[in-house]
């Protein structure tokens, strides 16, 4: 750490402690105000504006029923957040919010909507329990577009989220393997599978794990085993973290991306907040792995970035406090006796 770091996080340290309240007593607050100011290197940090991106895309290994869900349901939930009718975009709009969707690679013909914003890579990935999702080439694109797209916009905070079905997969497979994990511990119920199709899912993956090597580097992962939506979300937390942007992290799908993101721009993570701990099964290991502690549990198991907007609320209100809030001294409080 250099001098000038030290300094500050001694100020740092100092603005918080010299507060109108006991010392600690805004708790988890406390390490998220300093972590926002860290991220801007500010004792006075802004977090005043937000956007929320939705990257969705579809997956060929979907076909064998590895989500409860049928693979049309991306495309229509692609149009249900065009018309603002999905969870993230309610409470987007209930917390001011900005949201705009992406087709990184949805099946079928492309959808024409001018809300839409289109970074196809493909009509959906490969087969990845038999073969690769997508080749080099792809791979790159997708996260050429996300780096493009992380770095848009002068909001203070990004959220990202995803849609595409049979993506709780996917996620699990690229965990397990810049992990070095079985993947067998890193599968879950996704969008509520019951225990036999868990089984069902659990075994396809760990035959579509036994195709690569144990520990494979985020590009081969994001290639060998897909989504053009996870690759375009990592794409964009590496760039959105560079610009100073902070990230904040949704659930599981999300958390590996910031996986990624991590391996393909190693420091990145600074940036990154992580907003709740998902119901997916293998959420808490990857966060563990990531020695990142949430900041909600609140039992949900969505994705599309609710539960990074669920934590924006937080997010902002830290920053203020340490903007905003009257010292002992400005306020004319007596400190501690
Ligand atoms: C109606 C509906 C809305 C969703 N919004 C997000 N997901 C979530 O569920 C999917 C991942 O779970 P799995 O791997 O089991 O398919 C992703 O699309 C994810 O965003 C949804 C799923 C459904 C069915
Ligand atoms: O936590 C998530 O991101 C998640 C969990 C289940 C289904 N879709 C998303």
């Amino acid at each position: 750490m250099t001098t000038t770091q030290a300094d500050f996080l001694r100020a740092l340290q100092t603005a918080i402690d010299s507060k109108t309240k006991p010392v600690g007593a805004l708790g988890r607050i406390e390490q998220l105000a300093a972590r926002i100011a860290r991220i801007q290197h500010a004792l006075k940090p802004v977090a005043e504006t937000c956007r929320l991106t939705i990257f969705a895309g579809d997956h060929g290994m979907a076909c064998h029923g590895v989500s409860a869900y049928p693979q049309d349901v991306t495309r229509q939930m692609v149009l249900n957040f065009l018309s603002g009718g999905a969870a993230a975009n309610v409470f987007a709009r209930t917390l001011g919010v900005d949201v705009q969707v992406i087709d990184c690679g949805v099946a079928g013909e492309p959808i024409r909507a001018p809300a839409l914003r289109s970074c196809r890579i493909a009509a959906g990935t490969e087969n990845a329990i038999e073969r690769p999702a997508m080749d080099a080439g792809q791979c790159q694109a997708a996260l050429a577009n996300g780096r493009m797209i992380g770095l848009e916009g002068e909001h203070h905070a990004a959220c990202f989220g995803e849609m595409g079905i049979g993506n709780t997969s996917s996620a699990s497979l690229i965990a397990a393997k810049l992990l070095g994990a079985p993947v067998g511990d890193l599968v879950g119920r996704g969008t509520g599978l019951e225990p036999d199709g868990v089984s069902r899912k659990r075994a396809l993956l760990e035959n579509a794990a036994l195709r690569t090597p144990d520990r494979l580097t985020a590009t081969d992962a994001l290639i060998e085993y897909g989504g053009f939506e996870i690759a375009t979300m990592a794409g964009a937390m590496t760039s959105a973290a560079e610009a100073g942007k902070i990230v904040i992290v949704d659930g599981f799908i999300a958390t590996v991306a910031a996986l990624c993101a991590r391996d393909l721009s190693p420091g990145c993570e600074q940036n990154f907040i992580y907003a709740h701990r998902s119901a997916e099964a293998g959420h808490t290991k990857v966060l563990e792995a990531l020695g990142a502690e949430p900041l909600l549990d609140l039992d949900m198991r969505l994705g599309e970035g609710t539960g990074a907007l669920l934590a924006w609320p937080l997010v902002k209100a830290a920053a203020a406090m340490l903007r905003e809030m009257a010292s002992f001294d400005s306020a004319g409080v007596s400190g501690p006796a």
